[in-house]
């Protein structure tokens, strides 16, 4: 759906240049909320906006639904631009302007006719739960109520992608929360494509399906959310898991675990995607004379199913212990290691 090639750019100022962008190709599906993450200067936002050329690309192809967006000429860009809506982190509202005012503004300037385009800010403003603010000036409105509005006014003429540039980086977690909720609801009310760059991983791991982690300008990994979770390759990818998952002190965490387990096994667990839906620790003492006590762990949830790791003390015959373990690895789509001072086999990374 959206195709992008050998994408560059460099900023010439007046002592040295820039290269923000370096050389990206991504292919980003029809219906997908893709995620681009990465520090501050990676070139996240240079990115975004190469992709409805708000900046003009150094080099490089990008296509939009068969449409060669870096070919069109100027008039042909403006209409182009109706097709892909954009957010932004500080919203970009204009302040004298009402609510329904601010969201008419792309209608009246794609001629839409006075009639039509109440009816559409009005449709707009139930998408986006406002009612009742109609008539409300940007300054008397909260964060998250200015994103709506931000939203609304980017759907107005019915885009096909959304870019959303830090979209919630200006917001509180709760109100983060409610925005990053509306965008899957229009992803999947409208089948919007959404593109969205951000620094934080919770974001990522929240709404989208497929996530690049960019550095220096260029893609250093990409991937399936679920899997750059549970296999992260690059150093900065690690960095960006531990935002969500904690920081990774597992080596010391497991010297601590076992000083203090007195009698049976410590085991790990290892939960990923449909793994987190099953009821494998209840069905293990069902099935076993063992006793299961959670000791440590953390489970969290993305686009693609939950991911996280469970370390437990197993007590009981040592026979029996070692049934259970078959009995995990065998039958359920949980991971299990038994965790010894002598054979760990610890596959996570470090930081
Ligand atoms: N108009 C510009 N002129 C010169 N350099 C620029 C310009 N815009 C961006 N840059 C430089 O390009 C690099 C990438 O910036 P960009 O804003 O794209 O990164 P980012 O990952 O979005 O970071 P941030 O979240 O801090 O904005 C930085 O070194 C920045 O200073």
């Amino acid at each position: 759906m959206i195709s992008i090639e050998g994408l560059r750019k460099t900023f010439t100022t007046k002592d040295k240049e820039i290269t923000a962008v370096d050389g990206i190709t991504l292919d980003i599906e029809e219906g997908e909320i893709f995620g681009v993450i990465g520090y501050s200067g990676a070139g996240k936002s240079t990115f975004v906006r190469l992709i409805n050329r708000l900046e003009e690309p150094t080099s490089g192809k990008i296509t939009i639904r068969d449409k060669e967006i870096t070919a069109l000429n100027a008039n042909e860009l403006r209409l182009a631009r109706q097709e892909i809506g954009m957010i932004f982190q500080h919203f970009n509202l204009l302040w004298s302007r009402t609510v329904e005012e601010n969201i008419a503004f792309p209608l009246e300037i794609a001629g839409v006719p006075k009639r039509e385009r109440m009816e559409r800010v009005q449709e707009l403003i139930d998408l986006v739960g406002l009612n009742g603010r109609e008539k409300s000036y940007p300054s008397q409105l909260s964060g998250g109520q200015k994103q709506r509005v931000g939203i609304a006014r980017a759907l107005a003429n019915n885009p096909k992608v959304l870019l959303c540039d830090e979209a919630t980086s200006a917001l509180d977690p709760e109100t983060t929360n409610s925005i990053l909720d509306l965008l899957v609801d229009i992803n999947k009310k409208l089948g919007l494509t959404i593109i969205l760059i951000t620094h934080e991983m919770h974001v990522i791991r929240k709404i989208c399906q497929r996530v690049a982690v960019m550095e220096h300008g260029k893609i250093v990994e990409q991937g399936d959310v679920l899997e750059v979770f549970t296999n992260p390759k690059q150093p900065v990818t690690r960095k960006f898991v531990a935002q969500v998952m904690g920081t990774d002190k597992e080596d010391e965490d497991i010297h601590y675990l076992l000083s203090s387990i007195k009698e049976g096994k410590l085991l790990r667990l290892h939960f990923i995607g449909e793994a987190t839906q099953e009821s494998v620790i209840s069905d293990v003492i069902r099935k076993y004379p063992i006793d299961i006590n959670i000791l440590q762990g953390k489970i969290t949830q993305t686009q693609g199913g939950g991911y996280g790791t469970l370390f437990v003390q197993a007590k009981g015959e040592e026979a029996e212990i070692e049934k259970a373990v078959a009995y995990i690895r065998e039958e359920t789509s949980a991971e299990v290691e038994v965790v010894a001072n002598d054979k760990r086999v610890i596959s996570k990374h470090n930081i």
